[in-house]
């Protein structure tokens, strides 16, 4: 029994006034991820400088991932200490680094109530070892969604969700960096995302505590649509987005950004596809890459599923490894869209 957790107070209620399912499950997840945010907005603020971009020095990044594993768990474990977690990080390599975990202490007791040991740190860190699964509810998280993308001051999302008997209950994405107008990238930024499933999909920004429903766009002709990629050509087969845009007929250049950040911005109408096309055969999509993010594109009425047209499966463990690659999509192209993956993919074999 971790008895530590016990000392966090509860946090603040921000509940959507309509929302009766998972009520206090969506309540304590958005502050773990504002917390975790605000943990992250630190970090860039005070450890990334231009020296470590140039260095592709990883360090700050890895303080932050740790530093947000800890403070979701541990609120997570106090308001629900019989829900296993299923998160990325994992405290082994920290407790080989003294200087490291010094920080990752430090970093997280500035953004919980009542401070943490070392040891209290590392466990609720470890918290996230569960292995996932068809039964049963666990959360996921990915801390820091688009690491590369942080240490570029662009995109990242701290994601979280909910898993119950394999389906995907709840998610919470956190994007500290998104412009709230995608149109305006110098105005404000900071946009949370909520889905309960059945519940629709929900934005607020970081500044304020009033959601707004979101819904996917209304782009009918896929030739008129736009397209949301990863930055990173390793996590996704550009080339075959390519293809796939000419065959739509697309002549609009994608939208290249970070993160899970991308699901934000087609839930809320701002891009009408977001392609993950597989790069390599080995390679698994993770569960906390896409859990949160795919219920906030179904509940804002979008779709979503894999390069072959199957559900994305979440009940198999910490990877989703019956699906290769992802495809989301407004909806209303979405059998457009299905059908010029399947001749990009087919012309491949
Ligand atoms: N080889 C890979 N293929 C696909 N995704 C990857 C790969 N390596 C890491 N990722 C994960 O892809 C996500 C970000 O990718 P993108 O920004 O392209 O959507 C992150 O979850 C990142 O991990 P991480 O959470 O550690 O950043
Ligand atoms: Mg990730
Ligand atoms: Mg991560
Ligand atoms: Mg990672």
């Amino acid at each position: 029994m971790l008895g530590f957790v016990r000392r966090i107070r509860p946090v603040k209620r921000y509940i959507h006034m309509s929302t009766l399912l998972l009520a206090k499950e969506r309540a304590i997840a958005v502050e773990a991820v504002l917390r975790a945010s605000k943990l992250c907005q630190t970090v860039f603020q005070h450890l990334v400088s231009a020296e470590t971009i140039s260095k592709k020095d990883k360090s700050p990044v890895t303080v932050a991932d740790y530093g947000a594993q800890a403070v979701v768990n541990s609120i997570l474990h106090a308001a629900f200490p019989n829900d296993p977690i299923v998160g990325e990080e994992d405290s082994s390599e920290l407790q080989q680094n003294k200087a490291t975990c010094d920080k990752v202490v430090d970093l997280a007791n500035s953004v919980v109530d009542s401070p943490m040991s070392t040891d209290e740190i590392l466990k609720a860190i470890d918290l996230g070892m569960y292995t996932g699964g068809p039964k049963g509810r666990f959360w996921t998280l990915d801390p820091i969604d688009g690491t590369k993308g942080f240490l570029r001051g662009e995109q990242f999302a701290v994601c979280l969700a909910l898993i119950v008997d394999g389906q995907v209950q709840l998610g919470v994405l956190g994007c500290p960096n998104l412009p709230v107008e995608l149109s305006k990238p110098d105005g404000e930024r900071g946009c949370l995302f909520t889905a309960v499933k059945g519940e629709g999909a929900y934005m607020r920004t970081f500044a304020s505590t009033e959601e707004r429903r979101i819904h996917v766009s209304n782009t009918s002709n896929p030739a008129d649509a736009l397209f949301c990629e990863s930055v990173e050509a390793g996590h996704s087969s550009q080339g075959d987005a390519a293809k796939i845009a000419s065959l739509l007929g697309i002549t609009k250049p994608s939208v290249r950004m970070d993160s899970q950040c991308k699901y934000g911005v087609l839930a809320r109408g701002d891009a009408d596809i977001y392609l993950r096309l597989p790069v390599s055969a080995t390679y698994e999509e993770k569960i906390w890459d896409h859990a949160g993010g795919s219920l906030l594109v179904q509940e804002a009425g979008g779709q979503t599923c894999d390069v072959y047209g199957k559900p994305l499966d979440f009940s198999l463990g910490r990877t989703l490894r019956a699906n290769k690659g992802v495809v989301a999509t407004n909806g209303k192209i979405h059998d457009q869209v299905m059908e010029a993956v399947r001749k990009v993919l087919a012309e491949k074999q």
